[in-house]
Order: structure tokens, then C-alpha cells, then sequence
């Protein structure tokens, strides 16, 4: 199957033909005089690397009522994702062979591409997980969040050794329990769902207690040699931590473009962790973004129904969804001018691929893979949840304004096509 892509134009602004054969990217060239099975005229449209999200939870085995293999996967096609890395706190946890196998075999309903991280609990069996082809190790919760799979600091330190010897990253979930504000806990006026005061959960989960467990998460990669990766770091402090460290970060939309301010009109649908932080906070997360100490967004894509978030604020579970909407939120930044596209190119896919080793993917370039998102990059519109196509339903960025793609391929396939997504497997563990 080949496609030849007219007229396309790159995120470095230049306008090239690309031609795809049997799922690489055979050509880019000012002109390709050659015929093809399928011809695009892009007609100076957009075309990026297929976004790869390096953190998604689609929740199977175990929890299939918040999310599946499929509906995950459909929801980041239509989102110009075509690589996801999905996380170990499942049911079965991913923390042993067998447990690695049987999340192997629901992931290839995937209709993208995807990797499967490890993860650490204390009855974890290192030595069959790690004889798995793991995308990296991790989260790693350092403080309980779903799946209350958090550790302690010397099983860190074993895990991150272990994980150092076979040459796979560490991804850590970094917030210190210690330092929680425990006496946000009296300051909750008792709201359920939207008249839940999330700000609380803001004050509980507190930005130190972020940066400190990053400081210790770095430390103990410099210990062991270990790589170490800090997933969704919420604030400034954070990572700066990270970047002091010699640790790659990534940061979420929900902290890049939510904040504090939009906690009352959320209420537990804005609770998560870490926590949405403060607007001085947040803005000091997309500077950081745009000026490049962050490496990478990943989206923490961690959807619950909406019965499950119908709770009081310490009763709802914590996560949002997002994987659809991250590339569109990026786009209408780029829109308006307020980050360039070759940022947004490097930090949703080429970076991705750098930190985590998939040198096949992440850059439109002959030998990649034709993981490809072609997008007219003026066509903005709303944001609605009915639209998304995760089985959660909701979004917290309902109403907010993106630019979605018109097509998405996954080496050489169309998974999407600006209207229906496909619900043909074609995803593959790119750890093979
Ligand atoms: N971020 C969240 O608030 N929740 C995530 C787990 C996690 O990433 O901590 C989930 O799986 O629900
Ligand atoms: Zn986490
Ligand atoms: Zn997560």
C-alpha cells in the first residue's frame, strides 16, 4: 500500500511531497513524480509526525468499564496519536510476566501503536517482568494515586538499579506523601462532583511536595546510574528539579492550560494528581514549554465515568482524560502564534522518540515509520465531550477550542480519517 502526500506542508514551514510504502516513509522530496495507491492532495496543509503519548492509562485489564484497548486507541487516532505507552496500575498490576502477557494480549485490539511499561509493588517479580520487551519501568508511584501502587524510598532505589542494568528508563510518579497538607482536609465545604471544591485537593497535594520527591527521584538516578523520567511534572519547581537532575520531564495539557482558577467549575472533574497548580504556577509551566527545559507533553490520559466522579472530593477518583484533545489544544496555541510548530513537533513526537528510544518514529523522514497526522491548521473549532470518542465520555476542556486532524496514519494505514476512525487492530507493541 503506498500514498502520496501533495504538496505538504512540514512543521519547519518547508512544502514537500512524502511518499509512504508498505509503512515507511518512503520519500520526501520538493516533487515526486511517482504514482501511488492513494494520492492526498495536502495542498499546504499541515503534516507532523504521528504523536506519541508517552503516559495513557486504557485501563484494561480490570477496569474496562472506564476505558478499552479499543476505545483508548480510537480516541488517540482521532487525536493524531499513533503511539501510546499505557501504565502498570491495572488489575492484574503489570508488575510480572504473566501479568505483562495477559495486558499483551488486550493491547492488540489497539488500533495505534503502543508500548507496555512495567511496574514496581512489593510483591513485584523483577526478574520474569523485566524478561518482558517493557516500553520503560514505571510509573513508579512514589505517594498512592490510582491503584494505590505507591512505594517505599529503598524499593525505589532496588528498582531503579534493576532497571539501570537492563538499560530501561525509570518513570516516576513524584510526589512526596510526607509533605501533603493534611490540614486541607477541615477546609472542604463536603461538594459533590461539580460543587466539589477541587481547590482543596490543590491545597492537600502541595507543590512541595512535588518538587521533593523529584529532588529524591533524581538523586537515586544518579546513585544507580539509572535513567529517570518524571511523569506529568505539575510545576516550575519541578522541573527545574528535573532538569538540574539530568531527568527528562514531561509536563500534561490539564497543567499546561488548566489551573486552580478552573477548579470550582470543575470540582472532582479537575481532580487528579498531582493537582492542578496556581495561574502563576501554570504559566511558568508553558514558558518552560516554549523555551525548552520541558522535553516532552504526554497526556496522563486517566479517564473515570462519570458515576465514579459523581463523589465527594476524597471519595472521586483522581484523573482526566485527554489523549484526543492534547495535539488539537497544542495546535491552537500554534495557531495564534504562541508556540511554534516545530516545537510542537519536537515535544508530541520527535523528543518522545529521543527519550525513549524508538528511532523508527517521531520525524517525517525517509526509513520512519508513516506514522503521519496531516491537519489544515486554521480549521479550529469547540471542544465537546459527545465529540471524543473515549469511553469516559467528558473532557475537561469542554469548550475550549482545538484544531483535530483530517487524517491519521499509522505506519502507512489510515486509522482516522477526519471523521470515522477505524476499529481495525493495527497497533503493535513497538518493543517487539
Ligand atoms: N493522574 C491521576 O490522577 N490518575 C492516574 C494515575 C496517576 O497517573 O497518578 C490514573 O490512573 O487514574
Ligand atoms: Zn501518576
Ligand atoms: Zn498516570
Amino acid at each position: 500500500m503506498s500514498t502520496l502526500f501533495r504538496d505538504a506542508r512540514l512543521a519547519d514551514g518547508r512544502v514537500r511531497d512524502v511518499r509512504t510504502e508498505s509503512g515507511r516513509i518512503a520519500e520526501v522530496a520538493a516533487s515526486i513524480d511517482a504514482d501511488a495507491d492513494r494520492v492526498v492532495d495536502a495542498d499546504g496543509r499541515l503534516l507532523l509526525p504521528g504523536a506519541i503519548d508517552a503516559h495513557v492509562h486504557f485501563r484494561e485489564p480490570g477496569h474496562g468499564h472506564k476505558e478499552t484497548w479499543t476505545t483508548g486507541s480510537q480516541s488517540a487516532a482521532a487525536g493524531g496519536v499513533t503511539t501510546v505507552v499505557d501504565q502498570p496500575n491495572t488489575t492484574p498490576p503489570t508488575v510480572s510476566g504473566a501479568a505483562f502477557d495477559e495486558k499483551a494480549s488486550l493491547a492488540e485490539a489497539s488500533v495505534v501503536d503502543y508500548g507496555i511499561n512495567g511496574g514496581v509493588t512489593p510483591d513485584w517479580d523483577p526478574e520474569s517482568l523485566f524478561d518482558r520487551p517493557l516500553f520503560a519501568l514505571g510509573e513508579v508511584f512514589l505517594a498512592d494515586s490510582t491503584g494505590d501502587m505507591g512505594i517505599e524510598a529503598d524499593r525505589f532505589a532496588d528498582a531503579v538499579e534493576r532497571a539501570a542494568a537492563r538499560d530501561v528508563v525509570v518513570t516516576v510518579h513524584a510526589e512526596d506523601a510526607d509533605l501533603f497538607d493534611d490540614s486541607a482536609r477541615d477546609r472542604d465545604a463536603g461538594g459533590v462532583g461539580r460543587d466539589a471544591d477541587a481547590d482543596v485537593w490543590s491545597q492537600f497535594r502541595s507543590p512541595e511536595a512535588e518538587a521533593a520527591a523529584v529532588e529524591r527521584a533524581v538523586e537515586v538516578g544518579a546513585e544507580t546510574g539509572g535513567e529517570i523520567h518524571i511523569a506529568h511534572t505539575s510545576t516550575p519547581e519541578g522541573v527545574d528539579a528535573a532538569v538540574a537532575g539530568g531527568a527528562t520531564c514531561e509536563v500534561t495539557p490539564h497543567h499546561l492550560f488548566l489551573s486552580r482558577e478552573d477548579a470550582t467549575e470543575l470540582g472532582t472533574y479537575g481532580r487528579m494528581n498531582p493537582p492542578l497548580r496556581g495561574e502563576e504556577r501554570r504559566a511558568g509551566l508553558w514558558d518552560r514549554l516554549v523555551d525548552g527545559d520541558v522535553d516532552i507533553v504526554a497526556t496522563d490520559h486517566a479517564p473515570h465515568t462519570v458515576e465514579e466522579k459523581e463523589a465527594g472530593l476524597w471519595d472521586a477518583p483522581s484523573g482526566v482524560p485527554g489523549v484526543e484533545t492534547m495535539l488539537p489544544l497544542l495546535l491552537e496555541r500554534a495557531r495564534r502564534d504562541e508556540i511554534s510548530y516545530e516545537r510542537v513537533r519536537d515535544v508530541t513526537a520527535a523528543n518522545v522518540a529521543d527519550a525513549f528510544d524508538l528511532p523508527n518514529k517521531g520525524r517525517v523522514r525517509e526509513g520512519c515509520d508513516a506514522d503521519l497526522v496531516l491537519v489544515d491548521p486554521e480549521n479550529a473549532r469547540e471542544i465537546r465531550g459527545d465529540d471524543l470518542h473515549s469511553k469516559c465520555g467528558w473532557t475537561p476542556f469542554e469548550g475550549r477550542t482545538g484544531v483535530f486532524p483530517d487524517l491519521t496514519m499509522v505506519r502507512g494505514r489510515v486509522v482516522f480519517d477526519g471523521d470515522s476512525v477505524t476499529d481495525e487492530p493495527i497497533g503493535e507493541n513497538v518493543r517487539r
